[in-house]
């Protein structure tokens, strides 16, 4: 179902002008504080009243303020997840699961009840008070309680942001059950680039109340997104774990990439960011060189920075940007359509993408031993990693 806004709304001195459209599967608001994302899904939800433009779902006008129409929150049937679980604190887990589920004909909500349970893993919470669990059951409760409420759209504002590395990387994998299981489109706002990279089908990037970009995650997220670091993702499997030399070899159609060990089975699909600052680009292949990962490809195009200029290779049909000096550019004669090689070193997994899937060993403990580890270690490369579907 498709989401279409194009909206104005002014707010003090802050105007929200967006126009973008959202499609099934999950949709990322990603952008700096104050960008208007909060502001922009509570339009969404018609929770604030729209001041001009129009938003329309599957088809169905929610809002248009030239013809007065407003449909109001119940009847748009979206399920809401806010950063905090926000469950009743006297009630059970049942009862809060149930809460929502007065559009569930009667017959169908025991059924219904106990997939959901099972989806999330919180089957064994049920008789329970939400003040006995911690952060993360309460977070996957909450998930519970928007998806039984039988949404046509689902909009999460920032939920995992108030839980710790270790707990995000539980509920990750719930989320993405949750994208791929339950055909309800998402809209999802995060500040996490590892977790747009890792859940999002489509990002929206939104900078001072415009959006900035639209598109697939890794051309948004590469170039788009203010403050991040410019890089480029690859979408990889895992083909071979080299023990006894740190290192795995995945396999990308932009070519073989050499990553730095990390708990993650052969088999396992990843995402991985490539920093552009960290990507040399060479004629011809050198020899003798130390950096493992060498991806060839063709110039697709050049953006001059103020210092610097970034390069979009072609490597396969996947994007690799690198980031060099006015002065290497024109050594090498960099421009559209010539041939090249990129050249960087093997590149680590950033370890918040670890997470611990059913019936797999329980990764979290590597994931913050990881994550110690990294703290104390300058790292030369960040990486991404996401295990998708
Ligand atoms: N009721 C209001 N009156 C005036 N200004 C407001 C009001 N609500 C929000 N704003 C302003 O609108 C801008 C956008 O706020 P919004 O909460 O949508 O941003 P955000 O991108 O969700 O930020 P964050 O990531 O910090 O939650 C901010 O500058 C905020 O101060």
């Amino acid at each position: 179902m498709t989401l279409q806004v194009d909206i104005t709304q002014k707010q003090g001195d802050f105007t929200l002008r967006a126009a973008f459209s959202g499609a099934d599967g999950l949709t990322a608001l990603s952008g700096p504080s104050g960008s208007g994302k909060t502001t922009l899904i509570n339009l969404i939800a018609g929770l604030v009243p729209l001041q001009e433009g129009r938003i329309v779902f599957g088809g169905t006008v929610w809002n248009d303020t030239r013809k007065g129409i407003f449909v109001p929150p119940h009847r748009r049937r979206i399920g809401y997840v806010f950063q905090e679980a926000r469950l009743f604190p006297h009630i059970s887990v049942r009862a809060n699961l149930a809460y929502g589920m007065g559009r569930v004909p009667k017959a169908e909500r025991p059924a219904r009840m106990a997939r959901v349970a099972g989806l999330l893993r919180i089957d064994h919470l049920l008789d329970r008070r939400p003040s006995g669990l911690s952060g993360g059951e309460k977070q996957r409760v909450a998930l519970g309680r928007a998806l039984l409420s039988a949404p046509d759209l689902l909009l999460m504002d920032e939920p995992l942001s108030a839980l710790d590395a270790a707990l995000k990387a539980e509920i990750l994998p719930d989320i993405e059950r949750i994208r791929d299981a339950e055909g309800i489109p998402i809209l999802y706002i995060s500040h996490s680039m590892e977790e747009v990279a890792r859940l999002a089908t489509r990002v929206v990037a939104m900078e001072a109340g415009r959006v900035v970009a639209t598109g697939g995650p890794e051309a948004a997220l590469a170039s788009a997104i203010p403050g991040k670091r410019a890089g480029a993702f690859l979408d990889a499997t895992i083909a071979e774990i080299m023990d006894g030399e740190g290192l795995m070899l995945a396999r990308s159609a932009a070519g073989p990439l050499y990553l730095l060990a990390a708990p993650v089975s052969v088999g396992k699909a990843v995402r991985v960011f490539v920093p552009a600052s960290e990507v040399m680009l060479s004629v011809g292949l050198p020899q003798e060189i130390s950096a493992l990962n060498r991806l060839s490809g063709t110039v697709a195009g050049v953006k001059e920075g103020a210092a610097s200029v970034t390069v979009e290779l072609d490597c396969g049909g996947e994007t690799v940007l690198a980031e060099v000096t006015r002065r290497s550019a024109e050594r090498l004669g960099i421009a559209p359509g010539v041939a090249l090689n990129a050249l960087f070193k093997a590149v680590r997994m950033e370890p918040e993408s670890l997470f611990r899937q059913t019936g797999q060993p329980d990764l979290s403990e590597a994931a913050s031993a990881e994550a110690r580890q990294s703290r104390s270690l300058s790292m030369v490369l960040r990486v991404a990693c996401s295990m998708r579907r």
